[in-house]
């Protein structure tokens, strides 16, 4: 479970989130809707332990392990989509070369492909993006805007992936700006004034 309790963080004394609470239960798909802006990103560095909140507590199972795309992931450019996967599956000694290439395949991309990631469109980035939040067998995934860039064929991909992850009982936390059809959320919450709201 994830519980996140009354966190408050504030840049430059704007208040971004304030007095947030939120409780995930295991296998739960949950939807956080917000306008640009309005903290969704600061949100998710704070679960991943990137940013720490000013106050308030953030607790899950001590077994959780997070996975997130969060903005534009980073990779080595010059390097292959596997190689890729592959070195950051390495650096968290949790890399499963198995679930790596069939996340590949579901998502039409060839594990044997050599083309460097620079010349990959935004759509395959965005893939590998979800796909290095999911290949480790994390259990708390957090996907920031994970269609931006995917066309039709490919958010189908997505959504056949969000129900594997259910069936697999993990906590997944969908932001986006607005409404992606096809998914269905056990809950959708709105992140305004710092605070969500149902
Ligand atoms: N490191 C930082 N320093 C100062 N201000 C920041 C920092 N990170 C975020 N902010 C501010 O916090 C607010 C929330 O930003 P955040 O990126 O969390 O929003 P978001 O909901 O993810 O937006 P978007 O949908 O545009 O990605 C914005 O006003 C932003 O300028």
């Amino acid at each position: 479970m994830l519980l996140i309790k009354k966190i408050k963080k504030t840049f430059n004394r704007t208040n971004v989130l304030s007095n947030l609470t939120l409780e995930v239960k295991d296998g739960e798909l949950v939807h956080i809707e917000g306008s640009n802006g309005s903290g969704k990103s600061t949100l998710f560095k704070l679960i991943t332990g990137l940013l720490q909140p000013d106050t308030g507590t953030i607790t899950m199972d001590t077994a959780d392990v997070v996975g997130a795309l969060i903005e534009n992931p980073g990779f080595l450019e010059f390097e292959s989509a596997l190689t890729n996967l592959r070195f950051l599956g390495n650096s968290n000694h949790r890399f499963d070369e198995k679930r790596t290439t069939e996340l590949m395949k579901q998502f039409e991309l060839d594990p044997k492909n050599s083309q460097a990631v620079s010349k990959y469109s935004i759509g395959m980035r965005q893939k590998l993006g979800i796909i290095q939040a999911v290949m480790e067998n994390q259990n708390v995934i957090l996907l920031d805007e994970p269609t931006r860039g995917l066309d039709t064929a490919s958010i189908d991909q997505f959504i056949e992936l969000l129900q594997k992850l259910k069936t697999e009982n993990k906590i997944v936390i969908v932001a986006s700006h607005d409404h992606i059809d096809g998914i269905h959320y056990d809950k959708t919450l709105s992140l305004k004034n710092g605070k969500l709201v149902e």
